[in-house]
């Protein structure tokens, strides 16, 4: 599918190094068809000795190069990145951001070209176990959206969109959503080291526990709710629990924290 390819990766920190990883580590292309750009030689010196891609310090090179340019810089970087590059990509190139709120008409406009996809990952697809959602602009074809889908897959999950207006929900659900849970096990193992547990018990307790609790919803097909009831028997353990995690608002936290990541990537996109 993307053999014979050039993918240019703009940006290649930590998301942009999790593409050409995954990419590589699922054979979709050799190590050759990927140019790594960014302005820091030391970090290009990083990337290629971990992963034997090309590099450059030239983003409109590495623009024109690529049949494929993905965009993994920050979004405050952004504007300065696509500046340069406006009406100098291959015709057919296929542009896939990352950026979290850049908007496809930021692209399309900067860039004078309508051949993009917009994308928001998430952290997990370090080990292959992301969950990605992406929508593309109307003039990128079929050829091009099996491209992105490929691309995208080489991250774990990936799920296309039909509505722009979906991946700001995204970047506030799966895009921002490893960070809730992360704060959520660094509490409950904290919690388990103050009972007394050691550390490294602890961790192995909250990690498994989540990742059994999330295999399990996902194989069930249960509602959370039923899986909570299971589990909450009458006058035990987890109904105390769960009275001080209702006492202390936590749905209420919840979703005010993911409305808060859902403004804020909107905002992202008109700044
Ligand atoms: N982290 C996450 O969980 C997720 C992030 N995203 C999005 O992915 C994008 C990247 O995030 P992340 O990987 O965390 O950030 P990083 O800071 O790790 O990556 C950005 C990279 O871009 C480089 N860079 C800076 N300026 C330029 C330039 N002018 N030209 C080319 N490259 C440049 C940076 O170099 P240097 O560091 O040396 O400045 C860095 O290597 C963001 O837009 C973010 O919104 C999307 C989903 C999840
Ligand atoms: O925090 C951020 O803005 C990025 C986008 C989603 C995850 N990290």
């Amino acid at each position: 599918m993307l053999k014979d390819l050039r993918i240019a990766v703009i940006g290649p920190g930590a998301m942009g190094e999790a593409i050409i990883g995954g990419l590589l580590r699922q054979e979709l292309v050799a190590p050759e068809q990927i140019l790594a750009c960014d302005p820091y030689e030391s970090r290009l010196r990083e990337v290629q000795a971990r992963h034997a891609v090309h590099t450059s310090q030239d983003n409109l090179a590495a623009a024109q190069w690529g049949q494929i340019v993905i965009f993994a810089v920050k979004p405050q970087q952004l504007k300065q990145v696509l500046q340069p590059l406006r009406g100098k990509l291959r015709p057919d190139a296929l542009v896939i951001s990352i950026v979290a709120g850049a908007t496809i008409q930021t692209f399309t406009e900067a860039l004078e070209h309508p051949v993009v996809v917009r994308s928001m990952p998430n952290t997990p697809a370090m080990i292959g176990e992301g969950m990605t959602v992406w929508t593309a602009h109307t003039e990128v074809d079929e050829r091009q959206r099996a491209w992105a889908r490929t691309v995208l897959s080489a991250l774990g999950h990936q799920i296309f969109v039909d509505n722009e207006t979906y991946l700001d929900m995204s970047t506030a659900l799966n895009g921002s959503g490893p960070a809730y849970f992360f704060l959520m096990m660094e509490a409950m193992v904290d919690a388990g080291v103050h009972m007394g547990l050691a550390r490294r018990v602890a961790e192995e307790l909250v990690i498994q526990t989540m990742l059994g609790s999330a295999r399990y919803a996902q194989q069930s097909g249960k509602h959370p709710a039923e899986l909570r009831n299971a589990v909450t028997s009458p006058g035990g353990t987890t109904s105390a629990a769960l009275s001080e995690l209702e006492r202390g608002a936590i749905r209420t936290v919840l979703a005010d924290a993911i409305w808060a990541a859902y403004r804020r990537s909107m905002e992202l996109g008109k700044s």
